[in-house]
């Protein structure tokens, strides 16, 4: 297979190596392509193919057991928002998506919770995995492991292109980050149906990693009207920018508008996407930018249908409750009511 054109471009993780002699060089690049379309290949990323190879294909197999495992884990078990939800059951800014999917997140035991906690502190707990699949959890948790660290990796390179420090968001998670996995399989459907895999949407964190399979669909908004195609290039991952390093920069970065188009019918695709965010506990900082680079701050845009707050916490729930309004009513009815959030009759 070679692997189709994209106008992106491709960064290597490598020249950002201290004494590396492109590094300064890599640095503007990274500055401006995460300002301008806010989405970029990674190649130098140090997962090894076995690794990538062996998660594409363990979802692979989650997807195509029986129905019945796969609703052994079903989301709308989990108050913490983790496990399989079928097609159909996500929303993206009102909208049906076309997706089946598994989410992970951090694996913890769930908080004792006393009247007047942080709402948010519901976000956390134990994961659901399949019995019917045994070898999916060593390699989720291992895949969270080894794409946190390298996400990890990209904020300190994000952090120098911005003229700071390269620990400066250490603060807000060195207390455990809260990352979220999903893998997802993106069913064929004709084309008089809706084209809708997953709606134009921003992602939440500091940055997201993706994993696709060779089928392609993922779109990025081109601030023209039009879309960028984001096929896969094998051995890379699309790397994107998040509202919250859009929200820490004052809009200098770009957390960019994306979706992803459903698949010919008789077809489908899979992804697995990871998206690390900071420690639920956390708030935001506004970093304090160079003058070059401060005068060109534009703000963070403010969607109405999409409000983004700098606490953590409450932005991820806020998040998780209008992405899975079955959730929010089976486990959350009272947030539902505090957040405001339409639930679907
Ligand atoms: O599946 C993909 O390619 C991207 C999915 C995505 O954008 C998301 O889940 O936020
Ligand atoms: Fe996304």
């Amino acid at each position: 297979m070679t692997d189709a054109k994209s106008s992106l471009p491709i960064l290597d993780l490598q020249r950002f190596a201290a004494g590396h002699p492109e590094r300064a060089a890599a640095l503007d690049e990274l500055r401006s392509v995460a300002r301008s379309v806010g989405f970029f290949y990674l190649e130098g990323h140090g997962i090894p193919q076995e690794q990538i190879d062996g998660v594409l294909d363990l979802s692979k197999r989650f997807f195509t057991l029986p129905e019945q495992d796969k609703l052994a884990i079903e989301m709308r078990k989990s108050p913490h928002f983790r496990g399989y939800n079928r097609a159909g059951l996500e929303y993206t800014r009102g909208t049906q998506d076309w997706r089946e999917q598994v989410d992970f997140g951090p694996e913890r035991e769930r908080l004792d919770i006393r009247p007047g906690d942080a709402p948010w502190k519901r976000l956390v707990g134990p994961n659901q995995f399949p019995d019917a699949l045994p070898e999916l959890k060593p390699a989720i948790l291992a895949w969270i492991e080894a794409v946190t660290r390298l996400g990890i990796r990209l904020i300190e390179v994000f952090a120098e292109a911005l003229g700071q420090r390269a620990d400066v968001f250490e603060p807000i998670y060195r207390d455990g980050p809260n990352q979220l996995l999903k893998i997802i399989r993106y069913p064929g459907r004709d084309k008089t149906e809706s084209y809708q895999g997953v709606g134009a949407h921003k992602d939440g964190g500091f940055v997201t990693i993706l994993l696709q399979d060779e089928v392609g669909g993922l779109q990025v908004d081109d601030g023209k009207g039009g879309w960028i195609d984001a096929p896969p290039k094998r051995g890379t991952f699309v790397i994107n920018v998040g509202e919250l390093l859009e929200l820490a920069s004052n809009g200098y970065l770009l957390a960019n508008i994306h979706r992803v188009v459903t698949p010919p019918a008789g077809g489908d695709r899979r992804s697995v996407a990871f998206f690390l965010g900071a420690n639920l506990a956390s708030t935001i900082p506004v970093l304090d930018l160079p003058p070059e680079l401060g005068a060109e701050v534009r703000g963070v845009t403010q969607d109405p249908l999409n409000p983004l707050f700098h606490e953590v916490g409450r932005n991820v729930l806020k998040s998780r409750l209008r992405s899975h309004p079955d959730v929010a009513a089976a486990h959350h009815a009272d947030l539902v009511e505090l957040l405001k959030v339409p639930v679907p009759a």
